[in-house]
C-alpha cells in the first residue's frame, strides 16, 4: 500500500505561490493499478516524485509498506562517467539484489552491444533511455512509477521486447502512471484520478475520469 494522508504541496516562482496539491488523500492498494490525468505543466512530476521520496511535501503525509521504484525515465542514480554495467551492478546492490542477475538481465534487454562496459555519457539518448527502462525492470518493486507513458525510444525491438516483459511484470506487480492523455492509462489501469488546479479527484473508473477530465478541459 501507498498512501498520501491529507498532503499539500506548493512552489514559490518568484511572484506567487503555484499550487500543485491541496490536502490530497487517497491509496494505491496493491493489485489495483492506478492512473493519474492531469494537464502539461500542472504538476505529474511532482506528484511521482512524492510517492517515491524523491520530492517532499509540504503537509501531510506518504506511507508505503511495500518496495516503491524510481520513475520510469529517472536517471538521476545513474553517474555518467561510469558504464551501464558498473551502474546496474552497483544500484542493484544499493536495493539489496544480485548484481549478477541485473548485469545478464540488463545487458540482455538493452541489446547496446559493448557500450554496455562504455560510460553512460557516450550513450546516445535512446540508448540511455533503454539502459534506464531495463535497470526498472532488471529490480523488483512492488509498485512501478511510470511519468508519461513509456520512455522516449524510437527502436521499436526493444519496445516490444521491453513491453512483453513490463506487462509480465504487471501480472504480479502495481502501477501508478500519470499522463495527460487518458490513452495512456488504458493499457495499465483500472482506476483513475484526475488533477486539475491542484485538487485531486479520485474515480471508481477510468471512464468516469477521463469524461471528468474531458468535461473540464
Ligand atoms: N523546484 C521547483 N521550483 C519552482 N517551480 C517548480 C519546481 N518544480 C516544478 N515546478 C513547477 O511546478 C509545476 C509542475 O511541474 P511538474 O514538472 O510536476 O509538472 P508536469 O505536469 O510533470 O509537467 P510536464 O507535463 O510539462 O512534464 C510547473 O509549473 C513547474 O514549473
Amino acid at each position: 500500500m501507498l498512501e498520501f494522508d491529507n498532503v499539500s504541496k506548493s512552489f514559490w516562482t518568484g511572484r506567487q505561490r503555484k499550487v500543485i496539491l491541496d490536502q490530497a488523500s487517497f491509496r494505491v492498494e496493491l493489485g489495483n493499478s492506478m492512473g493519474i490525468l492531469a494537464p502539461n505543466g500542472t504538476g505529474k512530476t511532482t506528484l511521482i516524485n512524492m510517492m517515491c521520496g524523491l520530492e517532499k511535501p509540504d503537509e501531510g503525509r506518504i506511507r508505503a509498506d511495500c518496495r516503491v521504484s524510481f520513475p520510469l525515465g529517472f536517471m538521476g542514480g545513474v553517474v555518467a562517467r561510469l558504464s551501464g554495467n558498473e551502474n546496474v551492478r552497483y544500484i542493484a546492490r544499493i536495493y539489496g539484489l544480485d548484481p549478477d542477475y541485473a548485469e545478464a538481465f540488463c545487458r540482455w534487454l538493452c541489446e547496446i552491444g559493448e557500450y554496455f562496459d562504455q560510460p553512460v555519457g557516450t550513450y546516445s539518448q535512446g540508448m540511455r533511455a533503454r539502459l534506464n527502462f531495463a535497470l526498472l525492470l532488471s529490480l523488483e518493486f512492488d509498485i512501478y512509477l511510470i511519468d508519461e507513458g513509456m520512455p522516449l525510444t524510437t527502436d521499436a525491438n526493444f519496445n516490444r521486447k521491453a513491453g512483453g516483459v513490463l506487462f509480465d511484470r504487471l501480472k504480479t506487480s502495481t502501477v501508478v502512471v500519470v499522463s495527460h492523455q487518458a490513452s495512456t492509462l488504458e493499457k495499465f489501469c483500472r482506476s483513475a484520478g484526475v488533477l486539475r488546479d491542484g485538487r485531486l479527484y479520485m474515480f471508481e473508473t477510468l471512464d468516469e475520469a477521463k469524461q471528468y477530465y474531458d468535461y473540464t478541459a
